[in-house]
């Protein structure tokens, strides 16, 4: 297994690139730790493929460099990258047995049938697939197929990394928990650097033990799950990750932030003076519904499970609360919303511009 460096990378798929947003991959510098688990999150066409593909060298970045322990890999094809890839559908072959598809990289690579064997035994038992081992592939159920392939993927005890491309799309969804935790266990028993792409917050903060945001072809924050929940470094974490996500809400800022008027008190300081568009952010979960406050009137409420959201217009602005089932006012209700002071951050222009006390 390898450490990953990104340095200055950068790459368009234009030849002739002027702006910044002619580029899909702004500048990226990024560590890639041996033997972390880590997840690349973000929506639909922020650039999540681009830098998959160039780790694994099917890319050529249009600036910087990737390195492999130090190693400078940037022009090396993929088959001399020693990369395993796991895709959105199963890569495997139906006429051949369950035993020979995992033992093929192996073969593939001339190992000995002892160590084939050795591995191939193992990596079955990890993912429950033992008894299936005769079976020829063709058989088997979509999520069973997809099994094997991750399987294919891991056996390889000398790749530099693993990466999946949302491996779970074609898994039905009762099952895809049981697997994101099985791909959690498999991490920790393998060890191997690992890199999870995903548009989906919930298997990025399940599998990982790192979380790279990224919009727009540029990483926004690199950090734990906690990291991410309680300090979004950009407003635009704060909205993705979370269900409801965080509370994006307008407010001059003049030495105080107020909004509509209303003072708020921030969690601490502000780093300089902000110049920019400046916002509060605040997650439901730290919002509670109060006799004193910002005024509100209650829009809708939804119950989650154990908790129930409460939809607010506060001041002419959309504002969740989380709160605890079973004491949620009626739509349309008058009310006030108090924030928790250690939990209220300004944003300028997207980045978070507050210090804790
Ligand atoms: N071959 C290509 N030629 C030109 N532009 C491309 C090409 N591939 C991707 N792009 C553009 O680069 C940007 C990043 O796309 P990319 O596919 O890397 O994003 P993504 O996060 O993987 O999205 P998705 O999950 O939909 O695949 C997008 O604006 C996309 O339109």
């Amino acid at each position: 297994m390898a450490k990953i460096t990104l340095s200055k990378l950068r790459h368009s798929y234009l030849s002739n690139p002027k702006s910044d947003s002619d580029y899909a991959l702004k500048e990226i510098d990024l560590d890639w730790q041996d033997g972390g688990a880590y997840a690349l999150l973000g929506p639909s066409g922020c650039g999540k493929s681009t830098l998959l593909n160039i780790i694994s060298g099917l890319l050529v970045p249009s600036e910087g460099q990737i390195l492999f322990d130090g190693q400078d890999v940037t022009k090396l094809p993929p088959d001399q990258r020693n990369i395993a890839q796991v895709f959105q559908f199963p890569v495997i072959y139906d006429t051949m047995t369950v035993y020979d598809n995992l033992a093929f990289p192996l073969r593939n690579r001339g190992r000995d049938e002892a160590t084939v064997e050795q591995r191939v035994m193992a990596i079955a038992e990890m993912l429950e697939v033992t008894e299936m081992l005769n079976q020829k592939a063709a058989g088997l159920s979509p999520d069973n197929k997809q099994k094997i392939s991750m399987g294919r993927g891991l056996v390889r005890e000398d790749v530099n990394v693993v990466m999946f491309d949302e491996p779970l799309t074609v898994i039905d969804p009762h099952l895809k928990w049981k697997l994101r935790s099985k791909l959690k266990e498999l991490h920790q028993r393998v060890k191997a650097t690992m890199i999870y792409v995903t548009h989906d917050q919930t298997e990025a903060l399940t599998f990982a033990d790192q979380v790279v945001v990224m919009q727009l072809g540029e990483v926004v924050q690199i950090g734990t799950p906690v990291e991410l929940f309680e300090r979004p470094a950009h407003t635009f974490v704060g909205h993705f990750i979370g269900s409801p996500g965080m509370n994006i809400i307008p407010c001059s800022y003049d030495g105080a932030a107020k909004v509509e008027g209303h003072d708020i008190v921030l969690e601490g300081p502000v780093r300089g003076t902000p110049n920019g568009q400046t916002e509060i952010g605040i997650r439901p979960e730290f919002v509670s519904l109060s006799d004193s406050g910002l005024p509100a009137t209650v829009t809708k409420v939804s119950d989650v499970g154990r908790h129930t959201v409460v939809e607010c217009d506060c001041l002419g602005h959309k504002v969740n609360a989380v709160i605890e089932e079973g004491a949620a006012p009626e739509k349309g209700a008058q009310t006030h919303l108090a924030f928790r002071q250690d939990q209220t951050r300004l944003y300028v222009d997207g980045w978070l511009a507050t210090d804790p006390e």
